[in-house]
Protein backbone atom coordinates (compact mmCIF):
# COMPACT_ATOMS: atom_id res chain seq x y z
CA UNK A 1 0.00 0.00 0.00
CA UNK A 2 1.59 3.53 -1.33
CA UNK A 3 2.53 5.63 1.82
CA UNK A 4 -0.57 8.31 2.50
CA UNK A 5 1.83 10.26 4.77
CA UNK A 6 3.19 13.31 2.74
CA UNK A 7 0.62 14.44 0.04
CA UNK A 8 2.60 16.06 -2.44
CA UNK A 9 2.30 20.40 -2.04
CA UNK A 10 3.33 23.46 -3.60
CA UNK A 11 5.82 23.68 -6.25
CA UNK A 12 7.82 20.84 -8.09
CA UNK A 13 11.00 21.28 -10.37
CA UNK A 14 10.33 19.45 -13.93
CA UNK A 15 13.56 18.80 -13.70
CA UNK A 16 16.16 19.50 -16.93
CA UNK A 17 18.51 17.02 -17.89
CA UNK A 18 21.92 18.20 -18.25
CA UNK A 19 23.92 17.33 -21.36
CA UNK A 20 27.25 17.96 -22.32
CA UNK A 21 28.01 19.61 -25.68
CA UNK A 22 28.17 15.98 -27.22
CA UNK A 23 24.87 15.00 -26.33
CA UNK A 24 25.84 12.99 -23.36
CA UNK A 25 24.27 13.42 -19.38
CA UNK A 26 25.91 15.79 -17.84
CA UNK A 27 25.89 13.86 -14.20
CA UNK A 28 28.23 16.21 -12.49
CA UNK A 29 26.37 19.54 -12.39
CA UNK A 30 22.65 17.19 -10.63
CA UNK A 31 24.19 18.39 -7.14
CA UNK A 32 24.84 22.05 -8.02
CA UNK A 33 21.33 21.77 -9.25
CA UNK A 34 19.78 20.89 -6.61
CA UNK A 35 21.24 23.11 -4.48
CA UNK A 36 20.16 26.06 -6.50
CA UNK A 37 16.65 24.71 -6.23
CA UNK A 38 16.66 24.44 -2.74
CA UNK A 39 18.51 27.66 -2.05
CA UNK A 40 18.08 29.94 -4.39
CA UNK A 41 14.24 29.32 -6.12
CA UNK A 42 12.88 27.33 -2.42
CA UNK A 43 11.74 24.59 -4.54
CA UNK A 44 11.92 20.88 -2.58
CA UNK A 45 10.25 18.85 -4.84
CA UNK A 46 11.28 17.54 -8.53
CA UNK A 47 9.86 15.89 -11.31
CA UNK A 48 12.39 14.18 -12.87
CA UNK A 49 12.33 12.76 -16.44
CA UNK A 50 9.62 14.16 -17.37
CA UNK A 51 8.90 16.14 -21.21
CA UNK A 52 11.31 18.99 -19.45
CA UNK A 53 13.58 15.96 -18.53
CA UNK A 54 13.26 14.39 -22.10
CA UNK A 55 12.54 11.21 -20.40
CA UNK A 56 11.56 9.83 -23.62
CA UNK A 57 14.37 10.51 -25.38
CA UNK A 58 16.72 9.31 -22.39
CA UNK A 59 17.47 4.88 -23.30
CA UNK A 60 16.09 3.26 -20.54
CA UNK A 61 19.69 3.22 -18.46
CA UNK A 62 20.15 6.70 -19.14
CA UNK A 63 16.99 6.64 -17.58
CA UNK A 64 17.93 4.69 -14.34
CA UNK A 65 20.98 6.51 -13.86
CA UNK A 66 19.61 10.05 -14.05
CA UNK A 67 16.51 8.89 -11.39
CA UNK A 68 19.83 7.54 -9.18
CA UNK A 69 21.54 10.59 -9.53
CA UNK A 70 19.31 12.92 -8.37
CA UNK A 71 18.05 10.68 -5.60
CA UNK A 72 21.51 10.74 -3.97
CA UNK A 73 22.28 14.28 -4.56
CA UNK A 74 19.06 15.23 -3.47
CA UNK A 75 19.02 13.14 -0.09
CA UNK A 76 18.62 15.13 3.13
CA UNK A 77 18.20 18.35 0.70
CA UNK A 78 14.84 17.71 -1.10
CA UNK A 79 11.68 17.24 0.15
CA UNK A 80 10.10 14.45 -3.14
CA UNK A 81 11.34 13.31 -5.89
CA UNK A 82 8.76 11.86 -8.46
CA UNK A 83 10.08 9.80 -11.32
CA UNK A 84 8.10 9.64 -14.46
CA UNK A 85 8.34 6.09 -15.86
CA UNK A 86 5.69 6.49 -18.48
CA UNK A 87 7.59 4.08 -21.93
CA UNK A 88 5.89 2.96 -24.88
CA UNK A 89 6.75 -0.84 -23.43
CA UNK A 90 4.58 -1.47 -20.65
CA UNK A 91 7.71 -3.58 -19.82
CA UNK A 92 10.57 -0.45 -19.83
CA UNK A 93 7.53 0.84 -17.70
CA UNK A 94 7.43 -1.41 -15.41
CA UNK A 95 11.23 -2.22 -15.01
CA UNK A 96 11.44 1.77 -14.56
CA UNK A 97 8.60 1.93 -11.59
CA UNK A 98 10.54 -0.84 -10.17
CA UNK A 99 13.84 0.41 -10.60
CA UNK A 100 12.44 3.79 -8.73
CA UNK A 101 10.90 1.79 -5.50
CA UNK A 102 14.35 0.04 -5.41
CA UNK A 103 16.52 3.42 -5.51
CA UNK A 104 13.71 4.94 -2.84
CA UNK A 105 11.83 7.36 -4.86
CA UNK A 106 8.94 9.41 -3.70
CA UNK A 107 6.82 8.64 -6.40
CA UNK A 108 5.93 7.92 -10.30
CA UNK A 109 4.10 9.50 -12.56
CA UNK A 110 3.27 7.99 -15.86
CA UNK A 111 1.68 9.36 -18.94
CA UNK A 112 -0.80 8.06 -21.63
CA UNK A 113 1.55 5.81 -24.30
CA UNK A 114 1.34 7.85 -27.22
CA UNK A 115 1.88 5.45 -30.34
CA UNK A 116 -0.60 2.59 -30.58
CA UNK A 117 -3.20 4.87 -27.89
CA UNK A 118 -5.57 3.65 -25.18
CA UNK A 119 -9.14 4.19 -26.72
CA UNK A 120 -11.00 4.51 -23.87
CA UNK A 121 -10.58 5.16 -20.17
CA UNK A 122 -10.95 1.30 -19.25
CA UNK A 123 -8.09 0.59 -21.99
CA UNK A 124 -5.99 4.07 -20.71
CA UNK A 125 -6.74 2.47 -16.75
CA UNK A 126 -5.23 -1.59 -17.78
CA UNK A 127 -2.11 0.35 -18.64
CA UNK A 128 -1.65 2.48 -15.87
CA UNK A 129 -2.87 0.24 -13.20
CA UNK A 130 -0.08 -2.93 -14.66
CA UNK A 131 3.03 -0.19 -14.13
CA UNK A 132 1.42 0.79 -10.66
CA UNK A 133 1.35 -3.07 -9.80
CA UNK A 134 4.97 -3.32 -10.23
CA UNK A 135 5.99 -0.47 -7.71
CA UNK A 136 3.52 -1.57 -4.99
CA UNK A 137 4.34 0.65 -2.30
CA UNK A 138 4.92 3.88 -4.16
CA UNK A 139 2.25 6.66 -4.91
CA UNK A 140 1.28 6.53 -8.36
CA UNK A 141 0.15 9.94 -10.46
CA UNK A 142 -1.39 9.59 -13.51
CA UNK A 143 0.78 12.45 -16.09
CA UNK A 144 -2.44 14.04 -18.29
CA UNK A 145 -0.54 15.94 -21.39
CA UNK A 146 -3.19 15.18 -24.14
CA UNK A 147 -1.17 17.73 -26.41
CA UNK A 148 1.69 15.96 -26.56
CA UNK A 149 0.66 12.43 -26.10
CA UNK A 150 -2.58 12.95 -28.62
CA UNK A 151 -4.69 10.65 -26.35
CA UNK A 152 -7.75 12.89 -25.18
CA UNK A 153 -9.17 10.72 -22.49
CA UNK A 154 -10.77 13.21 -20.06
CA UNK A 155 -8.84 13.18 -17.01
CA UNK A 156 -12.31 13.54 -15.21
CA UNK A 157 -13.64 10.46 -16.71
CA UNK A 158 -10.14 8.68 -15.64
CA UNK A 159 -10.34 9.25 -12.27
CA UNK A 160 -14.15 8.26 -11.46
CA UNK A 161 -13.88 5.02 -9.44
CA UNK A 162 -9.64 4.81 -10.52
CA UNK A 163 -8.62 3.79 -6.80
CA UNK A 164 -10.64 0.79 -7.32
CA UNK A 165 -7.98 -0.19 -9.90
CA UNK A 166 -5.31 1.50 -9.06
CA UNK A 167 -4.93 1.07 -4.99
CA UNK A 168 -1.70 3.23 -5.09
CA UNK A 169 -3.47 6.25 -6.97
CA UNK A 170 -2.43 9.74 -5.66
CA UNK A 171 -3.18 12.25 -7.98
CA UNK A 172 -2.72 13.58 -11.13
CA UNK A 173 -0.15 16.05 -12.90
CA UNK A 174 -2.88 18.13 -15.23
CA UNK A 175 -0.72 19.69 -17.96
CA UNK A 176 -3.90 21.20 -19.83
CA UNK A 177 -5.62 24.01 -19.71
CA UNK A 178 -9.12 22.66 -19.84
CA UNK A 179 -10.18 23.98 -16.48
CA UNK A 180 -13.68 22.55 -17.07
CA UNK A 181 -11.90 18.60 -16.70
CA UNK A 182 -9.37 20.02 -13.88
CA UNK A 183 -12.26 21.54 -11.60
CA UNK A 184 -14.68 18.48 -11.94
CA UNK A 185 -11.37 16.29 -11.30
CA UNK A 186 -10.84 18.23 -8.06
CA UNK A 187 -14.90 18.50 -7.35
CA UNK A 188 -15.13 14.46 -7.53
CA UNK A 189 -12.16 13.99 -5.06
CA UNK A 190 -14.85 14.41 -2.03
CA UNK A 191 -12.41 13.15 0.28
CA UNK A 192 -9.44 15.03 -0.85
CA UNK A 193 -6.95 12.73 -0.66
CA UNK A 194 -5.79 13.09 -3.93
CA UNK A 195 -2.96 15.33 -5.22
CA UNK A 196 -3.70 17.89 -8.12
CA UNK A 197 -0.58 19.26 -9.40
CA UNK A 198 -1.43 21.80 -12.22
CA UNK A 199 1.32 21.81 -15.04
CA UNK A 200 0.72 25.29 -17.31
CA UNK A 201 2.38 27.57 -15.44
CA UNK A 202 1.10 30.86 -16.91
CA UNK A 203 -2.41 29.96 -16.15
CA UNK A 204 -1.62 28.34 -12.46
CA UNK A 205 -3.31 31.18 -10.40
CA UNK A 206 -6.89 30.18 -11.85
CA UNK A 207 -6.06 26.72 -11.25
CA UNK A 208 -5.17 26.83 -7.28
CA UNK A 209 -8.24 29.22 -7.54
CA UNK A 210 -10.54 25.61 -9.05
CA UNK A 211 -8.18 23.56 -6.42
CA UNK A 212 -4.68 22.56 -7.54
CA UNK A 213 -2.98 21.23 -4.20
CA UNK A 214 0.07 22.30 -6.03
CA UNK A 215 2.33 22.65 -9.47
CA UNK A 216 4.80 20.86 -11.60
CA UNK A 217 6.43 23.19 -14.60
CA UNK A 218 9.29 23.72 -16.31
CA UNK A 219 9.88 27.83 -15.06
CA UNK A 220 10.10 26.41 -11.39
CA UNK A 221 13.70 25.61 -12.41
CA UNK A 222 14.19 29.62 -12.73
CA UNK A 223 10.84 31.15 -11.54
CA UNK A 224 10.32 29.23 -8.54
CA UNK A 225 11.12 32.15 -6.05
CA UNK A 226 8.44 34.44 -7.90
CA UNK A 227 6.31 31.46 -8.32
CA UNK A 228 6.01 30.84 -4.55
CA UNK A 229 5.68 34.70 -3.80
CA UNK A 230 2.17 34.17 -5.60
CA UNK A 231 1.65 30.99 -3.54
CA UNK A 232 2.04 32.64 -0.32
CA UNK A 233 -0.25 35.48 -1.54
CA UNK A 234 -2.90 33.14 -2.27
CA UNK A 235 -2.30 31.18 0.62
CA UNK A 236 -3.37 35.09 2.71
CA UNK A 237 -5.80 35.69 0.52
CA UNK A 238 -4.16 38.75 -1.10
CA UNK A 239 -5.94 37.93 -4.35
CA UNK A 240 -4.21 41.23 -5.61
CA UNK A 241 -0.99 40.56 -4.90
CA UNK A 242 -1.35 37.23 -6.30
CA UNK A 243 -2.74 38.34 -9.78
CA UNK A 244 0.13 40.74 -9.67
CA UNK A 245 2.75 37.91 -9.69
CA UNK A 246 0.86 35.91 -11.82
CA UNK A 247 0.47 38.28 -14.42
CA UNK A 248 4.26 39.51 -14.07
CA UNK A 249 5.36 35.26 -14.70
CA UNK A 250 2.59 35.56 -18.18
CA UNK A 251 4.44 38.65 -19.27
CA UNK A 252 8.05 36.26 -19.72
CA UNK A 253 6.34 33.37 -20.47
CA UNK A 254 3.59 34.91 -23.29
CA UNK A 255 7.10 36.41 -24.49
CA UNK A 256 9.27 33.67 -25.28
CA UNK A 257 5.79 31.69 -25.97
CA UNK A 258 5.76 34.04 -29.22
CA UNK A 259 9.60 33.66 -29.85
CA UNK A 260 8.88 29.86 -29.98
CA UNK A 261 9.68 27.92 -26.65
CA UNK A 262 10.15 24.22 -25.42
CA UNK A 263 12.92 22.01 -24.07
CA UNK A 264 15.71 23.05 -25.41
CA UNK A 265 14.58 26.98 -24.70
CA UNK A 266 14.25 25.94 -21.32
CA UNK A 267 17.52 24.40 -21.45
CA UNK A 268 18.98 27.72 -22.52
CA UNK A 269 17.05 30.32 -20.04
CA UNK A 270 18.16 27.88 -17.19
CA UNK A 271 21.51 27.74 -17.98
CA UNK A 272 21.10 31.91 -18.19
CA UNK A 273 19.43 32.24 -15.12
CA UNK A 274 21.39 30.04 -12.72
CA UNK A 275 24.80 29.83 -14.41
CA UNK A 276 24.61 26.23 -14.46
CA UNK A 277 25.33 24.88 -17.62
CA UNK A 278 22.55 22.87 -19.23
CA UNK A 279 23.89 21.80 -22.55
CA UNK A 280 21.53 21.36 -25.76
CA UNK A 281 18.59 18.72 -26.16
CA UNK A 282 18.95 15.61 -27.77
CA UNK A 283 18.11 15.59 -31.51
CA UNK A 284 15.32 15.74 -32.77
CA UNK A 285 15.33 18.55 -30.92
CA UNK A 286 17.70 21.66 -31.71
CA UNK A 287 19.46 24.33 -29.84
CA UNK A 288 17.76 27.29 -29.06
CA UNK A 289 19.24 30.38 -31.30
CA UNK A 290 21.00 32.81 -30.62
CA UNK A 291 18.37 35.42 -31.32
CA UNK A 292 16.47 33.83 -29.22
CA UNK A 293 18.34 33.66 -25.94
CA UNK A 294 19.30 37.08 -26.47
CA UNK A 295 16.29 38.48 -26.41
CA UNK A 296 15.01 36.23 -23.50
CA UNK A 297 17.95 37.80 -21.72
CA UNK A 298 17.07 41.48 -22.40
CA UNK A 299 13.03 40.03 -21.11
CA UNK A 300 14.13 38.66 -18.24
CA UNK A 301 16.32 41.71 -17.39
CA UNK A 302 13.25 44.42 -17.86
CA UNK A 303 11.38 42.19 -15.65
CA UNK A 304 13.94 42.28 -12.95
CA UNK A 305 13.98 38.16 -13.16
CA UNK A 306 17.72 37.89 -13.56
CA UNK A 307 19.42 39.24 -10.69
CA UNK A 308 22.86 41.12 -11.73
CA UNK A 309 20.37 43.53 -13.20
CA UNK A 310 20.77 47.24 -12.45
CA UNK A 311 17.60 48.48 -14.18
CA UNK A 312 15.45 48.57 -10.98
CA UNK A 313 15.14 52.35 -10.67
CA UNK A 314 12.18 53.70 -12.94
CA UNK A 315 11.98 50.30 -14.73
CA UNK A 316 8.19 50.59 -14.96
CA UNK A 317 7.83 46.35 -15.99
CA UNK A 318 9.89 45.33 -12.65
CA UNK A 319 8.55 42.29 -11.36
CA UNK A 320 10.30 42.79 -7.91
C1 LIG B 1 4.22 21.22 -22.53
C2 LIG B 1 5.16 21.51 -21.39
O1 LIG B 1 6.33 21.34 -21.53
N1 LIG B 1 4.60 21.94 -20.28
C3 LIG B 1 5.39 22.24 -19.09
C4 LIG B 1 5.05 23.62 -18.55
O2 LIG B 1 5.82 23.87 -17.42
C5 LIG B 1 5.34 24.68 -19.62
O3 LIG B 1 6.69 24.64 -19.98
C6 LIG B 1 5.01 26.07 -19.11
O4 LIG B 1 3.69 26.10 -18.65
C7 LIG B 1 5.21 27.11 -20.22
O5 LIG B 1 4.22 26.99 -21.21
C8 LIG B 1 5.13 21.19 -18.02
O6 LIG B 1 3.76 20.93 -17.89
C9 LIG B 1 5.88 19.93 -18.40
C10 LIG B 1 6.30 19.16 -17.25
O7 LIG B 1 5.86 19.37 -16.16
C11 LIG B 1 7.30 18.13 -17.44
O8 LIG B 1 8.40 18.46 -17.84
O9 LIG B 1 7.03 16.97 -17.23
Amino acid sequence: MASRKKKLQGLVAATITPMTEHGEINFSVIGQYVDYLVEEQGVKNIFVNGTTGEGLSLSVSERRQVAEEWMTKGRNKLDQVVIHVGALSLKESQELARHAAEIGADGIAVIAPFFLKPWNKDVLINFLKEVAAAAPALPFYYYHIPALTGVKIRAEELLDGIQEKIPTFQGLKFSDTDLLDFGQCVDQNRERQFAFLFGVDEQLLSALVMGATGAVGSTYNYLGKKTNQMLEAFERKDFSSALNHQFCIQRFINFVLKLGFGVSQTKAIMTLVSGIPMGPPRPPLQRASREFIDEAKARLESLDFLSSTDLKDGNLESCS
